[in-house]
């Protein structure tokens, strides 16, 4: 399972850099426009120039509305900024259908200009509290519209967690419909320490966090550090260690 951090600037991004060694891919956001809140273009190129060059960036282009041509044209600003993992919140999507058309706008624009960029089309867990598409819809929507990956987070920050929204046994479900379609399948949403067992049973291929390696487990207030996110990942290790000595045991 891979690793994302989600810092809010270029400060956060230098002491997620120091912690390169114990993460996968930097996704850069602005946390105080919402879930997948967009940053702008130069934080993207700042941060780009500051984390190791093997170190993929991620950057959100925002919790969109149902808007695919300006969705498709921000898109490909993040992708020309220098990020190649290119996340979209579906959060104004009320259909399977108006995600895909946005999808499909994203894919096209960012593809076009990057062949080898990797399109993420993110759902939320608690999509019933702001009326967007249901999470499990969302492996075929990334499908349909040629994304690679297919995600869901919370879009209320809240404190309440991914499985509070979608229980394990549903994740599951989510993980082998992205499966079955060819998909990656990313899965965040205040995760802590104590989900990984699950998110490693389950078969994520990207777990997404922010909070849990924030100071005090607070993504606002709290600042990301880099022995949190050592500590984080070396519970994924354990985790992952178990799994594969259970799994070859029985
Ligand atoms: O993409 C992942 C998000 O940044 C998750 O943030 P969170 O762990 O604070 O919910």
């Amino acid at each position: 399972m891979l690793l994302l951090i989600s810092p809010d600037g270029v400060e956060e991004a230098l002491d997620c850099a120091k912690a390169a060694e114990h993460l996968d891919i930097v996704d850069v956001k602005k946390p105080d426009e919402g879930s997948l809140g967009a940053n702008f273009p130069w934080v993207i190129r700042e941060i780009r120039g500051a984390v190791p060059a093997d170190k993929p960036v991620s950057a959100t282009v925002g919790d969109v509305p149902y808007k695919p041509g300006t969705v498709a044209q921000a898109a490909l600003g993040a992708a020309v900024s220098g990020a190649t993992y290119i996340k979209v919140g579906l959060y104004g999507c009320t259909t399977p259908e108006q995600a895909v058309d946005v999808m499909r706008g994203v894919v096209r624009a960012v593809k076009d200009y990057r062949p080898d960029a990797f399109v993420v089309a993110s759902g939320y867990a608690d999509a019933h509290r702001v009326g967007c598409v249901n999470p499990l819809a969302l492996p075929d929507i990334a499908r349909r519209s040629g994304s690679d990956a297919a995600m869901l987070d919370t879009a209320v920050k809240d404190g309440t967690r991914l499985f509070d929204h979608v229980p394990p046994d549903v994740c599951a479900e989510f993980v082998r419909l992205a499966h079955e379609a060819g998909l990656l399948a990313a899965l965040a949403g205040s995760v802590k320490a104590v989900d990984l067992g699950a998110l490693t049973r389950i078969g994520a291929d990207i777990v997404g966090v922010r909070g849990a390696v924030c100071e005090g487990g607070d993504r606002s207030t709290g600042r990301i550090r880099p022995q949190l996110v050592a500590a984080f990942r070396a519970e994924m290790d354990r985790h992952a260690r178990e799994h594969a000595a259970a799994t070859a045991t029985s």
